[in-house]
């Protein structure tokens, strides 16, 4: 494993009274896949936003690769980025949402294309040549002319995926990528993540999928009530969990 690329100290979140996360550690290092599991509520969707600060923390830090997200500090004392810093930041994080988000009035291919374009200013030729390149990485090149309504939703998902990875991010964050799916699709989808984490991609993976946990994470990350109650290798926090909040949530699971 390689260097410390996200790095959580002390993470709080509260909405309205609802505190929903409640002094988060986390360290993701390059090349770690971790997977966060919890059940319905514990903060995991939040925790994910927080990376890339969809969520602004209320207290603690967020870094990635070194870099404090939303906040500089000067001194000793920390001053909030403005907007366009936080969106340069951004770039350099990949985000997979559970219902994919894509321009529906842009094809396949100008779904991957308009990111690196708009966002980090790439030619558009070289764009073009990337995005067709990540494209046949997940199996639709002969897609590139769909639109997204003609696409099923697991091939959407794909789309999703290579756009994220057309910014060349230094992490990628999965947010249930695969729940919004019908059953027989989620297959595909997973065999994409499995195929990014054998080359070393980092990535954070929300998901209720127990058995892709097992056969993925470097680390799994057991959420509950907003606090990192376990964490460790799959084989551990799976299959010998040591807190009674795991245990009563994998016995529902299982
Ligand atoms: N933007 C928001 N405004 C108000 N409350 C929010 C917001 N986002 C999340 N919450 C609340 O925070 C709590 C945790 O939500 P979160 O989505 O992070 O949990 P989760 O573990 O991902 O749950 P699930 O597995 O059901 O997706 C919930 O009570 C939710 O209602």
């Amino acid at each position: 494993m390689g260097e410390v690329m996200v790095h959580l100290q002390g993470v709080r979140k509260s909405f309205g009274d609802n505190e929903v996360l409640r002094g988060v550690d986390l360290e993701v290092r390059a090349g770690e896949v971790v997977v966060v599991l919890g059940p319905s509520g514990s903060g995991k969707s939040t925790l994910l936003r927080t990376i890339n600060h969809l969520e602004k923390v209320d207290a603690g830090l967020v870094s990635v690769d070194g870099e404090l997200i939303g906040y500089r500090r000067r001194g000793d004392r920390l001053h909030e980025l403005r907007e366009r810093e936080v969106l340069r930041q951004r770039t350099h994080i990949g985000f997979v949402f559970q219902n994919f988000n894509l321009f529906p009035h842009l094809t396949v291919l100008e779904n991957v294309v308009e990111a690196p374009v708009s966002a980090q200013r790439r030619p558009l030729d070289q764009a073009r040549e990337r995005a067709r390149a990540l494209l046949a990485r997940v199996g639709l090149s002969e897609k590139e002319s769909a639109y997204p309504r003609h696409l099923s939703g697991g091939q959407q998902q794909r789309v999703a995926i290579a756009r994220a990875l057309a910014l060349d991010p230094k992490v990628l964050l999965f947010d249930e990528p695969t729940s919004a799916l019908d059953p027989e699709l989620v297959g595909e989808v997973l065999d994409v993540i499995k195929d990014l984490a054998r080359s070393g991609t980092t990535m954070v993976v929300v998901t209720h999928e127990v058995g892709f946990a097992r056969e993925v994470a470097d680390t799994v990350v057991f959420l509950d009530g907003g606090v990192v109650v376990e964490q460790g290798p799959p084989s551990r926090v799976l299959d010998d969990p040591q807190h009674p909040r795991t245990r009563a949530f994998l016995s529902k699971v299982l």
